[in-house]
């Protein structure tokens, strides 16, 4: 099994299409096969090296490795190639009108009530008809003669797909300036490089209806396809790469996890709960294509925050540590990351906790007299995640005090704010002769 992922590079990549980059590569993973990145680059005007590296980085970041990594614009000779076959075998034939001229027979063609499709003049030029054209300095377009069979798949996400090909126009596969189009490249580098699965946006499934015959006209087998559909904001707006809005860079920009964008597209639009995933091998194990509907998912990124949250609050000292380690941030150990993961909706607050625990805060003294008592019943060292509880205790029969009386002017004597993390665990990394000199601060 060979699946691929096939962006343009005209922009950075937004989440719509992280997701069909996630999904191939979960069933690519699933089933043993291989993940082929393709950049889809033969537009010359939009396409950018920078933009290249952007898709590379953006995959690399979510940790989607490609086995197999290929250039469009690498393989025009290729595509030239099958374009030598399809006008030998007749298939592919010259067309001669303009923009304008083919503007004008839709609008007549509407106007008299048929349908827009394309009347095949050019496949009735004469010889005589063809040079008389190009001495007038026309360079004719090539579309692709479609058989009169009804075209049909099994779609792995919506089900049994036909469609009448009388009713469809012959494509343009090959412009006047010698480009070749997308439904042609496409379908010959899934020939030549071996995809046997193809999943993408439903964008595409009008593509796919002549595509299916361009497979055979190449002498190519046709793969299987799901066509997913395409996602929305979360105010229901279509995403575009052009438009930057939701891109995998502003996502990191903002501190979110990468497991987090994985956890939440992996699922999206199935029945399944959304959780939050430590890792893509968990995605891989309960990957099934056939769980994925066909009505529009909206991103929305209130919930993507909120699982960012939750990933946070379970992830482990050892998945975080090199992160740690790589700002120098070697005071978070392994007991202080679990003491305020809990309380985490970005990674990089820990810098605040680590200030807490290791730096100074102002501490926040409105009852004195009550925290003057606790500095004097402030047990001695060593101290223990019990160190809390001994100490409130005490506290709590001195004073008669409990619940919030008791804990809220300790934590904010304790750290300068009104919560935060599980004090029990907190305390005995602040140790007591820094909980001594807050408590005494007033
Ligand atoms: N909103 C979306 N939701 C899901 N998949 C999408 C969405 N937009 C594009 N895709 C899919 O992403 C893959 C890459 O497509 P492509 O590079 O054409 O992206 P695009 O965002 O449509 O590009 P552009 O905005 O530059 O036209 C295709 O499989 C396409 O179907």
């Amino acid at each position: 099994m060979k699946v691929r992922f096939a962006p343009s590079p005209t922009g950075r990549l937004h989440v719509g299409n992280a997701r069909v980059a996630l999904l191939n590569w979960l069933w690519a993973r699933r089933e043993g096969g291989a993940f082929l990145l393709r950049l889809d680059d033969t537009d010359s005007e939009r396409s950018t090296a920078a933009f290249a590296a952007g898709i590379e980085e953006d995959l690399s970041w979510l940790g989607l490795t490609w086995d197999a990594f290929a250039r469009q614009s690498d393989r025009s000779e290729r595509y030239e190639a099958a374009v030598g076959r399809l006008k030998a075998s007749g298939r592919l034939y010259a067309c001669y009108e303009t923009a304008e001229e083919l503007e004008l027979k839709r609008k007549l063609q509407l106007k008299s009530g048929r349908p827009p499709i394309y009347d095949r003049a050019g496949l009735k030029l004469t010889d005589a008809e063809r040079a008389a054209f190009e001495a007038e300095g026309r360079r004719p377009h090539w579309r692709f003669r479609l058989e009169a069979t009804p075209i049909a798949w099994h779609d792995l996400v919506q089900g049994d797909k036909r469609f009448e090909s009388q009713h469809l126009s012959d494509p343009v596969l090959l412009r006047g300036d010698g480009r070749p189009l997308y439904t042609l490249s496409s379908v010959v580098d899934d020939i030549e490089l071996g995809v046997t699965h193809v999943l993408r946006g439903e964008d595409h499934v009008a593509n796919t209806a002549v595509q299916v015959q361009l497979f055979d006209a190449l002498g190519g087998a046709v793969p299987s396809f799901a066509h997913l559909p395409l996602l929305t904001d979360a105010g229901g707006q279509g995403l575009s790469k052009r438009l930057g809005a939701l891109s995998l860079q502003a996502l990191r920009e903002d501190s979110i996890e990468a497991m987090t964008i994985n956890s939440y597209l992996a699922k999206l639009g199935t029945p399944d709960p959304i959780a939050p995933r430590q890792g893509l091998d968990e995605l891989v194990a309960d990957f099934d294509v056939g769980r994925f509907g066909r009505a529009t998912p909206k991103f929305d990124p209130a919930e993507l925050e909120h699982l960012n949250a939750k990933l946070l609050h379970d992830m482990s000292y050892d998945a975080v540590r090199p992160w740690l380690e790589a700002r120098g941030l070697t005071d978070v150990s392994a007991a202080f990351w679990l003491a305020v993961r809990g309380n985490l909706a970005r990674r990089g607050e820990v810098g605040l906790w680590r200030q807490v625990v290791h730096g100074e805060i102002a501490s926040d003294i409105e009852e004195p007299d009550y925290i003057a008592q606790a500095a004097e019943l402030l047990p001695p060292e060593p101290w223990d995640e019990c160190t809390w509880s001994l100490w409130t205790g005490a506290l709590k029969q001195a004073t008669g005090r409990k619940g919030k009386a008791l804990f809220l002017p300790l934590r904010r004597a304790l750290t300068g704010e009104s919560s935060g993390p599980e004090l029990a665990a907190l305390l005995p990394l602040i140790g007591r002769e820094k909980a001594l000199s807050r408590l005494s601060a007033s």
